[in-house]
């Protein structure tokens, strides 16, 4: 039986290059196909420059094709050209445009300057929150020096399955509250220092949001390490994302950590717009006297920093016991009906739903941002 054209078409069907989100044929990737006898040559343009990704489109063409058609010598020309970036529209020089995931109609990162400021947690409820709220939701815990993530959901020991969509082998997230989750803390040893380099995580991070089967999402909401670092560029180049939640506690060093956080999101090479700051632990509350409050971290510092910086205020969050509890045991407090804490986070969570709306009117889609010259996330 000879080989047709239509039969190796057919094949690129099933193959993606890393980072382009549909198949080759799809994409336009395949640029020419010879067939002579046996000899099949397929020409591939694909835009991700790593040594990586060449190797694994060249070997995934050869090996599918062979798997078909077994006498068939395949050979692969692959070539590199990064997609033109469209231009900006001339009312909004500053803005990048790009393109969006296949499936996930929003990304919204949760950062903090500073660690242990309660952004997981935030993170965690916000993400009950519009499930409960009806959306469809995933969370991608993207913290590399401590995913918490798989702890908050109660999936600690879960471990994601490869699934086969459409003839190409992905990422199931773990799924619990009606939430899909994917962790780096599902690869790593829980009893193991895990390094990671920001080329090393944005790749993780890529494979988990294009060769992961998410399926639709309304939002995916990206737990980000805490911090400004070349790892947070890494991280933010490698993923479209429509806009950022900085989360602080009103302390002085707290504030002055996530100014720089928005800063960073402001930038005018990253270009994220900033949803809004939420403060966390903005006052204590003992459960014996519901009525009191202590403001230990001070008071009203992040509605300051909102104002002071133009950006949206979306509400606090006491500090009380059993957000903790709730947190270390896998069941994240906005899962119970009419607390205070869970009335807190549907106000967070409502805010930032109106300021979203209000970014995806005024704003095209957010590019995946691309940094050349940043030492240390030299991704591309
Ligand atoms: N409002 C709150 N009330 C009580 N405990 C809280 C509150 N917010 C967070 N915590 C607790 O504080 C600790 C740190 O919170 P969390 O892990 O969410 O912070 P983080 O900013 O994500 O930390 P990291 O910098 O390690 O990523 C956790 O034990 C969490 O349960």
């Amino acid at each position: 039986m000879s080989i047709t054209k239509s039969d190796i078409k057919a094949v690129l069907e099933t193959i993606t290059a890393p980072g382009e989100g549909k198949s080759l044929m799809e994409n336009n990737n395949v640029t020419n196909i010879n067939i002579f006898g046996d000899e099949v040559m397929v020409d591939v343009n694909i835009s991700n420059p790593t040594l990586q990704a060449k190797k694994k489109t060249e070997t995934e063409i050869e090996k599918a094709i062979v798997a078909k058609y077994s006498t068939a010598k395949v050979k692969v020309n692959l070539t590199v050209e990064a997609k033109k970036k469209e231009e900006a529209p001339k009312s909004n020089p500053n803005l990048i445009k790009g393109e969006k995931i296949p499936g996930i109609q929003n990304i919204i990162a949760i950062a903090s300057g500073k660690g242990g400021v309660g952004k997981s947690t935030v993170t965690a409820n916000m993400a009950v929150t519009l499930q409960k709220m009806g959306f469809k939701v995933g969370v991608l815990d993207a913290d590399v020096y401590g995913p918490s993530m798989h702890i908050m959901f109660d999936v600690a020991k879960a471990k994601p399955i490869s699934v086969n969509v459409d003839g190409r082998s992905k990422m199931k997230p773990v799924e619990n509250y009606g939430i899909k989750l994917l962790s780096l803390g599902f690869f790593t040893n829980p009893n193991e220092a895990v390094i990671w380099r920001g080329p090393m995580a944005s790749k993780a991070l890529n494979q988990m949001i294009f060769d992961a089967d998410w399926g639709e999402l309304d939002f995916l909401l990206i737990d980000l390490p805490p911090g400004t670092g070349d790892i947070h560029l890494s991280i933010v180049q490698a993923l479209p994302i429509t806009g950022a939640v900085v989360v602080s506690t009103p302390q002085n060093i707290a504030l002055a950590d996530a100014k720089k956080g928005v800063a960073m999101f402001q930038q005018k090479n990253i270009n994220v717009p900033v949803l809004g700051i939420v403060e966390n632990m903005s006052y204590f509350t003992p459960a014996e006297l519901p009525e009191n409050k202590y403001y230990i971290f001070g008071e009203n510092g992040a509605k300051h920093l909102a104002e002071d910086i133009e950006t949206a205020f979306l509400g606090e969050v006491p500090l009380v016991q059993s957000i903790r509890e709730a947190g270390d045991v896998g069941h994240p407090v906005a899962l119970q009906e009419g607390t205070p804490q869970e009335v807190a986070f549907k106000e967070i969570t409502k805010n930032m739903a109106a300021e979203l709306v209000k970014r995806n009117k005024d704003l095209p889609p957010t590019e995946v941002v691309k940094i050349t010259t940043m030492s240390g996330c030299s991704t591309k």
